[in-house]
């Protein structure tokens, strides 16, 4: 695990409602249990806690292992720099409390003073994840106090040995780290312990993904993405629109290539048009939508685009030669259905419902979630692609991994949303993000707009009110 992954599913977790108070009784009971199963009970124990949450985890190990122990806090800083809500109210139960000594320590000099002879365990939470730069006073002190014990009493740290990554740090018998080993923890030796985090972490996608998949690339004009959206035909005009729309939030540039006839019909400021002529897209515009692709970052091609013969082959021949990241969309799914080899080395995504889904792979996904999952996660790795199988779980796959998304509501069966969400796709690649995250991220987001407007308009509206709610989607990711 990268603590980048851990990042991510905290932010889910909070989604998902479990709150900073579960996780950090969990983890104060974790460590305490853990030095209980090692050492016994009956003991003398100093917890040193610093005034960030690796010591209100501190507060609560010094909690829990009061019951059975002879246990003293010191809290090294100044008790009003306890700041996060749980930690201030671990620290005034402790406060509270009769068994439990507590000393606080604000001065260096005084802690070089302190004598820690006869304590069986000294408990290390002065600095966690939250580290910055080597450990100032007055923990540093704490630090080197705690470390004249080393070898004397049982130095067990929380989290992570205090001053780590720096050369300055608690050397701890063993550090408690919580839920996953991160790779990025070395050189000491560490216990796992639960604090409660469900399975879905790993693969229900949630605004932790998405604040991850959206933030900004550059200061400027052309840096945060360019996407190029290639579809319409005779028949068709909306759907290259909609989807061109909806990316049109998140990228700096779009532009929508479409044939010149059904080009006449829109006219909209925030999209670069490049009408191709003729009526449907033809093998005979393959190059030059080439050289649009090279300006671009990433394309979507399919929206609206028609099953033509001239245009399946335009399709089929494009992709062959391009090697910008692709989304699929629609009548581009059934082009390709037809020589799924054009896919080969490609960078792409897939955006099939089930009925594309059996038109492309010749099996329907059927059954619960899991089952879903294994045959998406199965073609995904066959094609050598990313799959996003939409439904009312949408269910994503690089054919390693798969994530399922469940923001979007029945409102969204109406025609072109499956647009939008091409379009939203094509931007996270566009954006830089690689295919898994930019397709279960888009589908996170489709869905978190169309959840929007149903709660302003009902079940019934239209795709463009969805693309029109990306905004406000990705704001409230952003403020999540
Ligand atoms: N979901 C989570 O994020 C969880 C976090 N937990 C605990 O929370 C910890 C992270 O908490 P925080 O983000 O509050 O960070 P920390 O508790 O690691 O430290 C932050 C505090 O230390 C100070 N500080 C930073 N660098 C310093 C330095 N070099 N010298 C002196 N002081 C320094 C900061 O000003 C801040 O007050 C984890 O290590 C873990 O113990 C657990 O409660 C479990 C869940
Ligand atoms: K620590």
């Amino acid at each position: 695990m990268r603590i980048e992954d851990v990042y991510i599913w905290d932010i889910n977790a909070k989604w998902l409602g479990i709150t900073p108070y579960q996780l950090m009784e969990n983890a104060g009971a974790g460590v305490a249990r853990t030095i209980e199963e090692k050492f016994g009970k009956g003991l003398k124990i100093a917890v040193f806690s610093g005034t960030g949450n690796n010591g209100g985890d501190g507060f609560v190990v010094a909690r829990h292992l009061s019951f059975e122990n002879e246990v003293t806090l010191f809290l090294v800083g100044d008790e009003a720099k306890i700041r996060s809500e749980e930690a201030r109210h671990n620290w005034e139960i402790l406060k509270g409390l009769d068994f439990v000594k507590i000393k606080v320590l604000k001065d260096s000099a005084y802690i070089k003073e302190l004598d820690l002879s006869g304590y069986d365990v000294i408990v290390d939470a002065l600095l966690g994840a939250g580290t910055k730069g080597e450990p100032r006073e007055p923990i540093r002190s704490a630090i080197d106090k705690i470390n004249e014990y080393a070898g004397r009493a049982k130095i067990v740290s929380v989290d992570l040995p205090s001053g780590y990554p720096s050369a300055v740090r608690v050397k701890a018998d063993f550090a408690v780290t919580f839920q996953w080993d991160k790779e990025e923890y070395k050189g000491f030796e560490r216990i796992i312990a639960k604090i409660g985090y469900p399975k879905e972490l790993y693969h229900l996608v949630g605004p932790g993904d998405a604040k991850f998949a959206l933030r900004k690339k550059g200061e400027h004009k052309g840096q945060n993405g360019k996407l190029l959206v290639i579809g319409g035909s005779e028949d068709y005009y909306g759907a290259p629109y909609l989807a061109s729309k909806a990316a049109s939030y998140l990228v700096d540039l779009v532009y929508l290539a479409m044939p010149s006839e059904p080009a006449e019909r829109i006219s909209d400021p925030d999209l670069i048009l490049r009408p191709i002529e003729g009526r449907n897209f033809s093998p005979d515009h393959v190059h030059e939508l080439l050289s649009m692709a090279e300006k671009a970052d990433a394309v979507v091609i399919g929206p609206g685009i028609g099953l033509a013969e001239e245009t399946k082959e335009f399709v089929r021949e494009f992709i062959k030669r391009c090697e910008k990241p692709m989304v699929m969309d629609a009548d581009g799914l059934k082009a390709v259905a037809e020589d799924l080899s054009v896919l080969d080395g490609k960078t792409f995504v897939l955006t099939p419902h089930a009925g594309e889904f059996g038109i492309l792979f010749d099996v329907k996904p059927e059954g619960s979630l899991m089952e879903k999952a294994k045959v998406v996660t199965e073609k995904a790795g066959e094609v050598g692609g990313v799959i996003l199988l939409k439904g009312a779980y949408d269910i994503i796959s690089d054919g390693r991994t798969w994530k399922y998304n469940r923001t979007g509501n029945r409102g969204m069966t109406t025609g072109g949303t499956g647009d939008v969400l091409a379009g939203l796709v094509g931007a996270l690649l566009a954006l830089g993000n690689e295919p898994l995250r930019a397709a279960s991220v888009g589908a996170f987001l489709n869905g978190l707009a169309g959840d929007m407007v149903k709660e302003e308009l009902g079940e019934n509206f239209t795709a463009l009110e969805v693309a029109k709610k990306v905004p406000h989607a990705v704001k409230w990711v952003m403020e999540f």
